[in-house]
């Protein structure tokens, strides 16, 4: 699990250590430019970029780096690692960066690396946006041979052009500091830059994003204006939900997270003089929003122990029973869809009520299917089922009263004798019309962009897809607030909001938005909220962790199955068992 610290919780983190002198800005750019070097060395120097014109010649640099130490007369230098890895001692002299620059901290950070890069004998210039640099970033920077440019003496096309003829661009405008769209003159740079790579499309110099890309929303994922977007990000300390959340996330490319000393701090750190042990608890670092404001990613480690393997012990009861009512006569994919999500997941069993058709049509593809009613211990509802419209009157061979039976069972509006106690649900599709009453965490709503709007809508909330679209958390934590239910945002990155927090999931390749990818992820998500299903009711943040855990391996069939091609929704779930299998392995 990666949690995702606000700029509140990192400024937080940073008052102590820079208190205590460890060289956080200098860990910071080395590390940054140990990441610069890697991609850079690694390409042959005839694939470098020409010279333009105008571009003064790099400046001869004396100082090597020996050592675990940087001997580079860096402020605060202290040991970070080993000077230099296999694949950053290739030879990148005459290779050219460009340092996009802002006034704070960020633009610290990338004066600093810019140093290490001037001293490897890159050519690198830095463009100040600002009147204002971080002064000592910059007085290390032009020491090393680094060639200072401001923005305000030059035009954007120069730059631009600059860029183009860039081995490496770094975008150190603003990082955590950032407030709102970027703006003037930082904004039009970064428009003419936006504009440029577009045209370039993959000749574009390779970017690297200082923290975070300049100009996202760090705390939301919000992208109110330009940015420019980056290969690689290199963030300091712990990932920002900006990283995380779309449409921001999209912007960043690969990020690196890099450790520079925040929980557990525990360094010797010879820069302060005399060896000095500075040891800050975890207490101390930890983000202190743990309740609902956090964002996290969840990795494939933390599956297994959410995943409800059986034992020795388990009977088809006892590892959970999920009840489908998914599809119509009209619409009898889904069906077969949801219950091959549920089966493939690994239920004890699949109970499907439909339509006698559809019901047909399931167990011609999944013979384990039981095709009649029965105790469950958690529902999938709602799948190919049109939305419902009391004015209309059900036209749905029955499935609205189904799924509003069923939901009286997930609510517990029934007496508990006839419910026999509370269960879990997937509420999808055609049920996200049905919702009558608040409902309990142990719903998860899995709506996509456009059905979340609708449901907002109905609640009273002037949100269209677009908006949602804009401001997935925004909108997907209003809807958990306003429903009391776990929701599960689809898209590119997946965002789920429940009372114990938010995770956005990136795992799926762009060939999973394909008809039925949705459906064959309610089934994943029914089975384990049915092998967990006293859990979840007991404890009200697990359902989130495992829609979560659903998303995660649902995105990962997706990549198996899509194998860099198209892939059909039913090869998901088929790819699911091996998946599953890998995570547990
Ligand atoms: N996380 C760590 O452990 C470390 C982080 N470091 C780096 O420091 C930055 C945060 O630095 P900070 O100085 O606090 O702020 P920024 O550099 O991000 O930006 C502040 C300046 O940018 C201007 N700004 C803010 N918003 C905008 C905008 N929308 N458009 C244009 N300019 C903007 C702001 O101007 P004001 O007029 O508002 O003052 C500031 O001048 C962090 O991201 C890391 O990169 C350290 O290296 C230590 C380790
Ligand atoms: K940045």
């Amino acid at each position: 699990m990666k949690d995702a610290w606000s700029s509140d919780e990192i400024r937080k983190a940073e008052e102590p250590l820079i208190a205590a002198g460890v060289p956080l800005m200098a860990r910071a750019a080395y590390a940054l430019a140990q990441a610069v070097l890697r991609e850079v060395a690694a390409r042959p120097a005839g694939s470098r970029a020409t010279r333009p014109a105008g571009r003064p010649a790099p400046r001869p640099s004396g100082v090597r780096l020996r050592g675990s130490l940087s001997s580079d007369g860096l402020p605060g230098t202290a040991r970070v690692r080993p000077a230099r890895s296999a694949e950053t001692r290739g030879d990148v002299r005459g290779a050219r960066a460009l340092l996009l620059v802002g006034p704070g901290n960020n633009g610290g950070d990338t004066l600093y690396a810019g140093a290490h890069l001037a001293r490897r004998g890159m050519s690198v210039t830095a463009v100040l946006v600002s009147a204002r640099a971080h002064e000592e970033g910059l007085a290390a920077f032009e020491a090393a041979g680094g060639h200072v440019q401001r923005l305000a003496d030059v035009r954007v096309p120069t730059v631009v052009q600059w860029a183009r003829a860039s081995d490496v661009v770094l975008d150190g405008l603003v990082g955590v500091g950032a407030r709102g769209a970027l703006r003037p003159p930082a904004g039009g740079l970064v428009r003419a830059l936006v504009e440029a790579r577009e045209a370039a499309g993959r000749r574009w110099p390779y970017t690297v994003a200082v923290d975070i890309p300049s100009g996202i929303g760090v705390d939301d994922g919000v992208v109110p204006g330009p940015v420019l977007t980056a290969d690689r990000t290199v963030t300091f300390g712990a990932l920002k939900p900006g990283l995380l959340l779309p449409p921001a996330a999209g912007f960043a490319g690969t990020v690196e997270l890099v450790d520079i000393g925040f929980p557990d701090v525990s360094v010797t750190d010879h820069w302060a003089g005399a060896a000095q042990r500075v040891t800050l608890g975890r207490h101390a670092m930890t983000g202190t929003d743990t309740g609902p404001g956090r964002v996290r990613r969840m990795e494939p480690a933390d599956v297994a122990a959410l995943w409800p393997a059986p034992t020795a012990r388990d009977h088809k009861y006892t590892r959970g029973v999920v009840g489908v009512i998914a599809g119509t006569s009209t619409y009898p994919g889904a069906a077969v869809l949801a219950t091959s999500g549920a089966v493939r997941a690994g239920a004890g069993m699949v109970r499907y009520l439909g339509p006698e058709d559809v019901g047909t049509r399931v167990l011609l593809a999944r013979p384990e299917v039981v095709v009649a009613g029965g105790r469950v211990q958690a529902w999938v509802l709602g799948p190919g089922v049109p939305a419902y419209d009391p004015e209309e009157g059900p036209d749905d061979d029955g499935q609205a009263r189904r799924v509003f039976g069923a939901l009286a069972a997930v609510t517990g509006v029934l007496s508990e004798d006839v419910t026999g106690g509370r269960m879990p649900a997937v509420i999808d599709a055609g049920a996200l019309t049905m919702l009558e009453h608040r409902l309990p965490a142990w719903a998860v709503l899995t709506p996509h962009a456009g059905e979340l709007a609708e449901l907002l809508q109905g609640l009273g909330h002037e949100a269209d897809r677009a908006a949602v679209e804009a401001r997935p958390l925004h909108w997907a934590r209003t809807a958990h607030q306003a429903t009391g239910a776990t929701v599960l945002l689809k898209g590119a990155v997946t965002v789920v909001a429940g009372p114990g927090g938010a995770y956005a999931q990136a795992d799926a390749p762009p060939w999973t938005a394909t008809a039925g990818a949705g459906d064959v992820l309610a089934g994943i998500l029914g089975t384990l909220l049915a092998g967990r299903s006293a859990d979840v009711v007991a404890d009200e943040t697990l359902a989130a962790r495992l829609a979560a855990a659903a998303v995660l391996v649902h995105g990962r069939a997706a990549a198996r199955a899509s194998a860099g091609g198209p892939v059909a929704a039913l090869e998901i779930a088929r790819a699911v068992p091996a998946v599953i299998a890998e995570l547990l392995g």
